[in-house]
């Protein structure tokens, strides 16, 4: 059985006046650690199954069991402190400064000026915002993006193991919402808190989710399961209709740039070493440019040999180095960073930005044809293909 830290049990909503429950009896079990979300058409009560978790909406049956605790009658403050809550409209204090926003919960729980300065920096930090040049400012003198990852360090304060995210992405523009999406998996991967995300975006839930939770109305589950599973085994038309066409497609996105072999062979050079050490480094590879790195290993550009005639710092020679990719991306994201670059490849970046190698097309085609073979092997064991059509292909 996997560790739940999340219990829910028979939880339903009836709001006032209505006939039909909002939320009828939703039993899931979340496990630690992981990103379980939920998704599902307008209305079905994603929202307030997820403000049930906080009790920010009280149930009207059914319990809650945090880390084994039955929380469905405790003090609901308590509850809330061990839940950071993130929202799409980010409802940051607007008189207040970034600093005094992201310090709310600390401040509630009474910790020191000294102790609460320390976390809201390092918060700041995690989220990608300097705190010299943010924590003064005020909500209104930031981008939506950088906004939404003041939600994000607010809700991670107190450091609560629980994380209730309703659209945290959903005002944004895409390419920041991509962004943000990248950002927060990175911060996962290290901080592996329990979370549980509503969207209605299936290829949203696609990307975050370890887990995902179909609804439909009254947030009854059509498919509890992983990505995979979903995309390869609807448990049903309603799924499948969600889930919509391109499914394997779609698992393109589950497959991230860590899972697929980096080219670490190719011709790297540094803004410290002389023109003739790159020409001749290039020259006796058997690629047609050499990548030309900072002096903190991030890329700069792409040199080619003829740009080597030109009578300029190395710096400014050649192509610049665009389509960056972390290793957290998915393959779709780096497909899309290929086409978009000039080097028909994505380069592979740690979060500080410094290289670490990269990806090519022959990468991407080798990972699809190993989804479509897992496919056949998935059909095969679930006896979906009559064997003799497998013998004769
Ligand atoms: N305060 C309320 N009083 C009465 N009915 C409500 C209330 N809040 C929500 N509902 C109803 O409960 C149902 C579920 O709403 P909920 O907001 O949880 O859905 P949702 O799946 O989050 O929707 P969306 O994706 O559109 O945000 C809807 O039919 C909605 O009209």
């Amino acid at each position: 059985m996997t560790d739940a830290m999340i219990r829910l049990d028979e939880l339903t909503k009836r709001y006032p006046g209505t006939e039909a429950p909002a939320v009828d009896r939703l039993s899931l079990a979340i496990p630690r650690g992981e990103i379980v979300v939920f998704v599902g058409p307008s209305g079905c009560g994603k929202t307030t199954s997820l403000k049930m978790i906080n009790r920010i909406i009280e149930p009207s049956a059914g319990r809650i069991l945090l880390d084994g605790e039955d929380v469905t009658r405790s003090n609901p403050n308590e509850l809330r402190r061990r839940m950071g809550y993130v929202i799409q409209q980010v409802g940051l204090f607007p008189h207040q400064t970034i600093a005094d926003n992201v310090a709310t919960v600390p401040g509630l729980l009474g910790w020191e000026r000294d102790r609460i300065r320390a976390r809201v920096d390092e918060l700041l930090s995690v989220v990608g915002l300097d705190p010299e040049q943010y924590r003064d400012r005020y909500p209104k003198e930031l981008s939506g993006g950088q906004r939404q990852r003041v939600g994000v360090a607010r809700a991670l304060a107190a450091d609560p193991p629980v994380l209730l995210m309703d659209e945290p992405f959903g005002a944004i523009d895409p390419i920041t919402r991509t962004r943000l999406q990248n950002e927060f998996l990175r911060l996962q991967a290290e901080l592996q808190k329990t979370i549980v995300f509503v969207t209605h975006d299936i290829d949203e839930a696609i990307k975050m989710g370890d887990r995902i939770a179909i609804l439909r109305e009254h947030s009854h589950v059509a498919q509890f399961a992983t990505p995979e599973e979903i995309l390869t085994a609807p448990a049903d038309d309603f799924v499948e209709d969600f889930v919509g066409s391109g499914a394997t497609l779609k698992r393109l996105k589950l497959s991230r740039v860590r899972d697929v072999p980096w080219l670490t062979d190719g011709p790297i050079g540094t803004v410290d070493e002389d023109e003739a050490t790159l020409r001749s480094r290039l020259g006796a590879s058997d690629w047609t440019a050499l990548l030309l790195l900072d002096e903190h290993r991030r890329p700069l550009r792409w040199l080619r040999a003829p740009d080597f005639r030109h009578q300029r710092p190395v710096r400014e020679l050649g192509l610049p180095a665009r389509a960056m990719v972390e290793p957290q991306a998915t393959l779709s994201d780096a497909l899309e960073e290929m086409l978009l670059g000039s080097a028909g490849v994505a380069i592979v970046v740690d979060g500080s930005g410094a290289y670490q190698g990269i990806v090519d097309v022959d990468a991407l085609v080798t990972s699809m044809q190993a989804v479509r073979d897992a496919n056949i092997d998935y059909y095969r064991a679930a006896k979906l293909v009559d064997p003799a059509d497998m013998v004769a292909g």
